[in-house]
């Protein structure tokens, strides 16, 4: 439903998005997960034709989106991380712009708004404005907004930013039910819980490439059975870590002030570990501990904390 070929964005000489390729069938949520400033949104404002690649191919249901845009973008429905809402008119009157503005008229408009009123919960505030509503209830609106034209792909960037855990719920109920209609879902997040909750595959991106793609448990396997040990503190440039760290420990990333570490039973090695750095002068401030999951994966790729 949406084949994404060797697509690279530079904003002058800075490459935002590099060389990323994947393809999303229907019927899936597929996740681009990575954090703040790896690319998602560039990726997202690429696919919905409203930033120009630099190179590479993307079509949507078999269209080009070079060579067909209008074909490949009336397939779409783009639920963007900035609210695309008015908030001085009603609730009903957003829904019938976002609607028109993709071709419906009449019946089929009146038909379409009324569902999704119900869909995202707002049946009985359809006549109101959003701009007293709480930040859930405006986002929820925004995705309403991405789908009265039933799109068979939908673009979310970051929907839940800014909403509470009940209507996060409530969008994940929503997404699902995309899902079930057929349609293909493009997912962003930082939040890896969100990630291994929803999507049935997920690619991990940082600095503009992705560095792994595949379901949770493809991505869990490639993390293995061995936890991450992240330790703060200072360890000074004359620490000979090789030479202090117990057997079955080894270092993916050491600087002065953070070293992460991988080893099995991390919990039962850690009392040993702690010691053996003490005795050699370290000093360690903080300890964390991380059994294999998305966030470790991604600490053991790049060396680097998802949320940083
Ligand atoms: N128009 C632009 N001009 C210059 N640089 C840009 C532009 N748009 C994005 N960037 C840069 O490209 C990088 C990727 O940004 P992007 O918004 O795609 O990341 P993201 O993964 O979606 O993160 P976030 O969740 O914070 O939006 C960032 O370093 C950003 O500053």
């Amino acid at each position: 439903m949406i084949e994404v070929n060797a697509l690279s964005k530079q904003f002058g000489s800075f490459t935002a998005v590099d060389d990323i390729s994947f393809t999303m069938q229907p019927g899936e949520v597929f996740g681009l997960l990575g954090p703040n400033g790896a690319g998602k949104s560039t990726t997202i404002g690429c696919i919905s034709g409203l930033i120009p690649p630099s190179s590479g191919q993307i079509a949507i249901s078999g269209h080009d989106l070079i060579r067909g845009p209008r074909a490949a973008k009336a397939r779409l429905g783009i639920v963007p991380q900035e609210l695309a809402i008015y908030e001085d008119i009603s609730v009903v009157q957003n829904l019938r712009y976002w609607g028109a503005a993709y071709g419906l008229r009449g019946a089929k408009l009146a038909e379409r708004v009324a569902d999704v009123l119900e869909v995202i919960g707002l049946v009985d505030r359809g006549w109101d404005k959003p701009k007293d509503f709480s930040g859930g209830m405006k986002r929820r609106l925004n995705f309403g907004c991405g789908i009265v034209q039933e799109p068979d792909v939908l673009l979310l960037d970051e929907p839940t930013v800014g909403v509470d855990p009940q209507s996060r719920e409530r969008l994940f109920d929503m997404v699902r039910a995309q899902i079930v209609r057929g349609a293909s879902v493009l997912y962003t997040t930082h939040h890896m819980e969100e990630a291994e909750s929803l999507c049935d595959r997920i690619a991990i991106v940082d600095k503009g490439r992705k560095i792994a793609e595949g379901t949770l448990a493809q991505l869990r396997a490639q993390v293995g059975e061995r936890d991450i040990i992240t330790l703060t503190g200072a360890f000074g440039p004359d620490l000979a870590l090789n030479d202090v760290l117990p057997e079955g420990v080894a270092i993916l990333q050491a600087d002065v002030d953070r070293l992460t570490l991988e080893t099995e039973d991390g919990p039962a090695r850690l009392a040993r570990l702690l010691d053996a750095l003490s005795k050699a002068g370290a000093e360690v401030r903080e300890t964390v501990v991380r059994r294999p999951n998305l966030e470790s994966l991604f600490l053991k790729l790049t060396g680097a904390e998802l949320r940083a």
